[in-house]
């Protein structure tokens, strides 16, 4: 299989050197944050197991980082063919696919940083449980985490076989406490990228962060010189939130009520008293009545830099369903938000305080899972690992 190169952001296979389909796994900074937004999502959380240690915590990250290098450039897990009367090491349902442009990509929950590794000195002050919320009706099962992995393919077999395989590789060092799959990109990370649909069928990512805005990226993604901890200097912050929408309710809604809700015109994209989707939106126009075209609770009001002190997140959901609610009968199906930021503190947090307080999406949605976690910088080489920074004495 092909050797993936290096980059310094593992941004786009297209804007490096390696070959199609592959994503470089080594650089400055993870991949799969600001990487062109690839089709499928697979995101697991995982507790490490009651009497695991710092070292063995520290030998299954050695581990998930070699096994992630060689999925992420298109190799199996291990070559299987050595051994064959034991278990395979690699699962095999990859065997044959191309590598669908796969990121990998980790993190650390606030709860390593408890007394069990002797870990609480190096924890980032950026990295706390993110605060209840006014609407949360969170499952405590499906929030939080020690760690987490982010695979993210345009093939949904390889992002299920790469945390599958790290998950294998954990067997009794850690274990899954939740797994989300994603089927459809619900945020555009560069200007190459079309925008694409939420399930509400409303364009996403319209307003996002890209890649190429290097200065943005700067100011509101990347942890630089002044974080607290200098392990995660060149990393981010992520928030996850599964966000169900209440699907049945929003097909009965009339289509300018849809729009009013995010501000926005269902077709085109375009905000509302605008022409095209990327014309800037006019928070402060009024039609012939007087009234705000944007009203006071449209969603992309209160998310808006402009209004939220020049704060802004990069975000890169996926579409999600799980079936069937045996609660309701009703779809179990929305958004599984993921949001890349320098510090939740001054980003996730405070947008979404707003936001609960009074999104006229909320009538439609509902929070049903959260996480934070510290994303490290990116993996050096051959012989550095995921978050070693947290290890160097
Ligand atoms: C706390 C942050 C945010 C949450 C949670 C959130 C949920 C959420 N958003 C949509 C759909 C859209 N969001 C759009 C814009 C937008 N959303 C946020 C933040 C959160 N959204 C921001 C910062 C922005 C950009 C605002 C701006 O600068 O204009 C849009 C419009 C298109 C776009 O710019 O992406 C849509 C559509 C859903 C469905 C949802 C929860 C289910
Ligand atoms: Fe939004």
């Amino acid at each position: 299989a092909a050797v993936a190169g290096c980059s310094d952001d593992g941004s786009s296979a297209a804007a490096s050197s390696s070959p199609p389909g592959l994503v470089p796994f080594h650089g400055a900074r993870q991949a799969g944050i600001i990487t062109d937004a690839q089709d499928r999502l697979a995101f697991a959380a995982f507790d490490v197991s009651p009497g695991v240690d710092r070292a063995a915590l520290r030998d299954l990250l050695v581990g998930w980082t070699a096994a992630a290098a060689r999925m992420a450039a298109g190799q199996a897990v291990a070559d299987d063919e050595a051994a064959p009367q034991s278990p395979p090491r690699d699962t095999g349902e990859a065997i044959g696919l191309t590598a669908g442009n796969l990121t990998i990509t980790f993190g650390v929950g606030p709860s390593l940083f408890d007394d069990r590794f002797g870990l609480a000195a190096r924890r980032p002050a950026a990295l706390t449980e993110i605060p209840a919320m006014p609407r949360d009706n969170l499952d405590p099962q499906r929030s939080h985490g020690d760690l987490c992995i982010q695979a993210c393919a345009d093939d949904p077999q390889v992002a299920f076989h790469a945390v599958r395989n790290l998950r294998r590789l954990a067997q009794g060092t850690a274990v899954l406490r939740w797994f989300q799959l994603g089927f459809g990109r619900t945020s555009t990370t560069s200007d190459s990228q079309d925008t694409p649909r939420n399930l509400m069928g409303f364009k996403d990512g319209t307003n996002n962060i890209k890649r190429e805005d290097t200065a943005s990226l700067d100011r509101f993604v990347w942890v630089g010189e002044g974080g607290d901890q200098s392990w995660m200097r060149g990393g981010t912050y992520a928030v996850t939130r599964r966000i169900r929408m209440l699907l049945e309710a929003w097909d009965r809604d009339y289509l300018l009520d849809q729009e009013n809700v995010f501000g926005r015109t269902k077709v085109s994209g375009a905000p509302l008293g605008a022409a095209e989707e990327f014309d800037t939106v006019p928070l402060t126009a009024r039609g012939k009545d007087g009234e705000l075209v944007i009203g006071e609770d449209a969603h992309i009001r209160l998310a808006a830099p402009a209004t939220n002190n020049g704060v802004t997140l990069l975000r890169r959901g996926y579409s999600y369903t799980d079936g069937v609610s045996q609660e309701t009968g009703q779809l179990d199906a929305g958004l599984f938000f993921i949001a890349f930021q320098r510090d939740p503190r001054t980003g996730f947090i405070p947008v979404q305080r707003r936001l609960a307080l009074s999104d006229a999406l909320n009538e439609y949605i509902q929070h049903t899972s959260s996480a934070v976690f510290a994303i490290p910088p990116g993996v050096r080489d051959g012989r550095d690992f995921w978050a070693s920074g947290l290890f160097a004495t």
